[in-house]
């Protein structure tokens, strides 16, 4: 590109990824060696490759475009430095077309997310009001009744962009236009709200990039019945970071459950827990605690969840029990015994956790053969009500 001396340039900067600058000189034609001679907004004298210099809109607003599309150079430094002038002035989202950006604020920001929010973009137009995730998931809902046809939003960003943040706000808004039973706790909205602090306790974890890193993908599935009503729901996870269970680098955490379990009280003595550092899997890393996060509150809030979502009090405590033996299996270790190529247990404290480890999953074992059992008695009932009504059933 031939740039007239004078013309108002973006060149690209090592520190600040485009500067502003303005060209002094330029090659004569396109096809010579292409380096241009820039002074950048510092008064500092640049050559720069004339592939990394781009033209500047100098009448562009000092508020930036809501809409990336009104935008008159569209290309990376124009898209960038529209995004920076809307954040400084606290504007956190912006429209390419129907694509919504969203830049992390890293701040509370509860006023943008309220009921008066959400009553505000109910049903007006797309572009009507200011960019927001409430006016895409508003949009996606209002075509699914209008076009009586499934929608689908993709939340998509690199690790702490805010994707799992985005995506309890588009829940929120939907259970919010789609429900209907207010104050049930136990009703389809309430159970689609409350898989989020559940899938966050088992699949979520202090990384770090984000103190709260899903380490598993995810599709919510929110139905809605034909009157644009909530009826169900499903949410499927893929691949989570497993190895993350048995090793965990320095000031990253496990999964947020175990250190909620250890500051249970009551259930953690009772699963003879203690603080992470006593325990293998938590304490490669001494990042035990989370700013702001309170892991004993947290714990209720988990069980709360599992209840709302319909877990029953013995499946809870199954899950815990195992939470609690992986802790335990992972402070045991071995030395070598008497014999070639043989181990024992190395000490004491080494068989407490063995012992603990096998007490806790052989519960478990139980609880399924009990399981097992009154299933297999109430199957051989029925078949037996079928054929002969009244005969007796033998165990
Ligand atoms: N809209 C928002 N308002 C306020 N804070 C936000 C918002 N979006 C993200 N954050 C903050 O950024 C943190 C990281 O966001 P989030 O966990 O959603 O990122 P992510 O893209 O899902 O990351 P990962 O891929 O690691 O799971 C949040 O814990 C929260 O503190």
């Amino acid at each position: 590109m031939i740039f007239r001396p004078g013309t108002a340039v973006w060149v690209e900067h090592p520190d600040l990824a485009w500067a502003e600058a303005e060209v002094v000189s330029s090659p004569a034609s396109p096809s010579s060696p292409s380096y241009v001679t820039v002074v950048l907004s510092t008064g500092v004298k640049a050559i720069v490759d004339g592939r990394k210099v781009l033209p500047r809109d100098t009448e562009a607003d000092l508020g930036g475009v809501d809409d990336m599309t009104k935008l008159v150079y569209l290309h990376e430094p124009g898209v960038l430095c529209n995004l920076a002038l809307r954040y400084r002035l606290n504007e956190i989202y912006t429209y390419t077309g129907r694509i919504l950006i969203a830049v992390n604020p890293f701040a509370k920001l509860p006023h943008m997310y309220d009921m008066h929010m959400m009553e505000q973009y109910r049903g007006v137009q797309f572009g009507e009001l200011s960019p927001h995730v409430f006016a895409i998931a508003d949009a996606s809902y209002r075509a699914m009744v209008s076009e009586n046809c499934s929608q689908s939003i993709l939340v998509s960003g690199e690790s702490g962009a805010g994707k799992t943040e985005t995506t309890k706000l588009i829940m929120r808004y939907l259970t919010f236009v789609g429900g209907r039973a207010i104050g049930d706790i136990r009703s389809v909205e309430q159970q689609v709200l409350e898989s989020n602090p559940l899938l966050e306790a088992f699949g979520n974890a202090r990384t770090v990039r984000n103190d709260n890193s899903s380490r598993f993908g995810k599709f919510v599935e929110i139905q809605f019945n034909k009157s644009g009503r909530i009826s169900g729901a499903a949410v499927r996870t893929y691949l989570l970071e497993r190895s993350r269970v048995v090793q965990i680098s320095e000031s990253e955490r496990n999964y947020h459950c175990f250190y909620q379990l250890c500051a249970s009280g009551k259930d953690a003595d009772k699963y003879k827990l203690a603080h992470p550092q006593n325990f293998y899997y938590l304490n490669q890393s001494h990042m035990y605690e989370l700013e702001g996060v309170n892991d004993a509150e947290e714990y209720l809030k988990t069980r709360r969840a599992m209840d709302i979502v319909g877990i029953c009090f013995s499946d809870q405590e199954a899950i815990f029990r195992i939470v609690a033996a992986i802790l335990h299996l992972g402070n045991i270790e071995f030395s070598p015994g008497k014999e070639f190529d043989s181990s024992v247990i190395k000490d004491e404290k080494c068989k407490f956790h063995l012992q603990m480890a096998a007490d806790l999953l052989i519960q478990l074992l139980r609880g399924t053969f009990v399981a097992f059992d009154q299933a297999m008695n109430s199957v051989l009932r029925d078949c037996v009500d079928l054929y002969h009504p009244s005969a007796p059933v033998h165990h």
